[in-house]
C-alpha cells in the first residue's frame, strides 16, 4: 500500500481473545448457521453473512430489528464488551461474516446507522485488516495481521474518519462484528 504509515488513533487489537477450545465450539456454532448473501450495488460479494440484533439493509441503509442473538455466542459477545469498556447489551448488533478462501471486504467505514464503538472477533484463517484516510500525498496507511482468535475494537478515528478493507483471505474465515447503535432504540 502507498502512503504515509500511521496507526490510527482509536484502533486496539487484542490477540488470543478466546483459546482453541473455544474457537473449535464457536466454529462448529457457526458452520451450522444459514448464511445470507450480500448485494451492494447490484453485486454480489463472495463472502456471505448473518445477522442478530439488528439487520442492516445493504439497499436502504436502514436497521431493523431481527432475531436475537444465539446463547451460544453471547459469552464471547461479553469478552469483546469487555475489550471494549462497553456494556454487552450496548453491542445491539452482530454480524457473522463467512469469508471463503480469496474473498474480500472492499474499502468502507461502517455505515453511520451504526454508533461509536465496533468490536470485532477472528475464527479460522488469519488474514489483514488495511486502513487509509486521506488520498494523494496525505495518504495515511496502516496495516495490521489479524490472528485467528484475536479481537479488535475501531472507535474514534479509527472508527469515523479511517477506511477499512480485507485483500483476499487465504483460507475460510468467519469474523463476528458487534456493533452499537447510533441511536439507542427500545
Ligand atoms: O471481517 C471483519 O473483521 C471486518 C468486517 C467489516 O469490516 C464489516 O463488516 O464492516
Ligand atoms: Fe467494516
Amino acid at each position: 500500500m502507498r502512503g504515509i504509515h500511521e496507526r490510527p488513533v482509536g484502533l486496539t487489537y487484542q490477540p488470543d481473545l478466546v483459546d482453541d477450545d473455544e474457537e473449535r465450539s464457536l466454529l462448529a456454532t457457526l458452520d451450522a448457521l444459514d448464511f445470507h448473501e450480500v448485494r451492494m450495488h447490484g453485486q454480489i460479494a463472495r463472502r456471505t453473512v448473518r445477522q442478530f440484533g439488528y439487520t442492516y439493509d445493504y439497499g436502504s441503509f436502514q436497521l431493523t430489528a431481527a432475531e436475537a442473538l444465539p446463547v451460544a455466542l453471547c459469552g464471547v459477545r461479553e469478552r469483546c464488551a469487555a475489550l471494549a469498556g462497553v456494556d454487552p447489551e450496548a453491542l445491539a448488533q452482530t454480524l457473522v461474516t463467512r469469508y471463503p478462501p480469496d474473498s474480500v471486504i472492499g474499502w468502507h467505514r461502517d455505515a453511520p446507522a451504526f454508533g461509536p464503538t465496533v468490536v470485532g472477533l477472528s475464527l479460522g484463517s488469519a488474514c489483514l485488516l488495511r486502513f487509509q484516510r486521506s488520498t494523494g500525498e496525505n495518504r495515511r496507511v496502516y496495516e495490521l495481521e489479524l490472528s485467528p482468535r484475536s479481537g479488535y475494537v475501531l472507535t474514534g478515528a479509527a472508527r469515523s474518519a479511517w477506511q477499512h478493507s480485507i485483500p483476499p483471505v487465504p483460507a475460510l474465515r468467519y469474523s463476528l462484528t458487534f456493533r452499537t447503535l447510533r441511536s439507542p432504540r427500545s
